[in-house]
C-alpha cells in the first residue's frame, strides 16, 4: 500500500495558512505556492541516493558525496499544477517537465483529459506528479494512469491539500504511488470542494474567478 506523508514542517504549515486565507491575493498566493513547493521538494528528495567522489579542497583531498545521477521528471496537472513547477525546479533544476492537461467536469466531477506531453525517456525516469488539490482523486488517478499507460514505472504524487476521499482513491487505484501532502483536510462538500481547503486553486493562482 502506498505511503502517505503529511509534512508537519513549521515553515510549510505557516505558509499553508496564508495560502488558505481568502484575503490572500493572487500575487501572494502564487508566491506562497511556489515557496511551499520548494520546501516540499526538499523533504521528498530526502531519499535520493548518493555516490562517493573525490574533491580537491584548498587544503587536501576529501571523499565527498554527489547525487547518483537519478533521472527525475516533474509532471504538473494543468492548470493549477503549473503553480508548483518552478518551486520544484528550484531544487532539481535538471529535471524534465511533462504536462498532463485535465479539467474536472463541474457536473459529474469526472476528469476530462485534453493534453499530454511527457519526456521521451519516460520509462527511465522517476516522476513527481504535482497538483495543489487532491479532492475526489479523479484527476490524480487519471494523470497517473496516463503516465503509466506511456510506460512510467516510478511515480510519486505531491499536493498542497488533500481530502481523505482523494487519498483513498489514489491508494486504491495506484497502491505503488506514495502521496506527499502539506495539509490533510476534513472532507469534501456537495460540489466536490475540499473543506476547509483553499477554494479553487486554479482560479486563485491565475486570477480567473
Ligand atoms: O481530485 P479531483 O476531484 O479530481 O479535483 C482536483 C482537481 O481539480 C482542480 O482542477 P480543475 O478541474 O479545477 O482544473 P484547473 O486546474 O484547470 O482549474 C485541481 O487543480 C485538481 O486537478
Ligand atoms: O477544493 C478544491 C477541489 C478541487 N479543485 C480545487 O481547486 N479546489
Ligand atoms: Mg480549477
Amino acid at each position: 500500500m502506498a505511503k502517505v506523508f503529511v509534512f508537519d514542517h513549521p515553515l510549510i504549515q505557516h505558509k499553508l495558512t496564508f495560502i488558505r486565507d481568502k484575503n490572500t491575493g493572487t500575487k501572494e498566493f502564487r508566491e506562497l505556492v511556489d515557496e511551499v513547493a520548494t520546501l516540499m521538494m526538499f523533504e521528498i528528495t530526502r531519499d535520493l541516493s548518493l555516490e562517493e567522489v573525490e574533491v580537491e579542497t584548498p587544503v587536501s583531498t576529501a571523499k565527498a558525496k554527489v547525487i547518483a545521477g537519478k533521472k527525475l521528471g516533474i509532471v504538473p496537472i494543468l492548470r493549477a499544477g503549473i503553480g508548483m513547477v518552478d518551486g520544484a525546479l528550484n531544487l532539481i533544476p535538471t529535471a524534465k517537465v511533462g504536462h498532463v492537461g485535465l479539467y474536472r467536469d463541474p457536473e459529474t466531477l469526472q476528469p476530462v483529459e485534453y493534453y499530454v506531453k511527457l519526456p521521451s525517456d519516460v520509462k527511465e525516469r522517476e516522476f513527481i506528479v504535482v497538483d495543489p488539490m487532491l479532492a475526489t482523486g479523479g484527476s490524480a488517478v487519471a494523470a497517473i494512469d496516463s503516465l503509466k499507460t506511456r510506460g512510467a514505472k516510478n511515480i510519486k504524487f505531491m499536493c498542497l491539500i488533500a481530502a481523505p476521499e482523494g487519498v483513498e482513491a489514489v491508494q486504491k487505484a495506484h497502491p505503488d504511488v506514495d502521496i506527499y501532502i502539506a495539509g490533510l483536510d476534513e472532507k469534501l462538500n456537495e460540489h466536490g470542494y475540499i473543506v476547509p481547503g483553499l477554494g479553487d486553486a486554479g482560479d486563485r493562482l491565475f486570477g480567473t474567478k
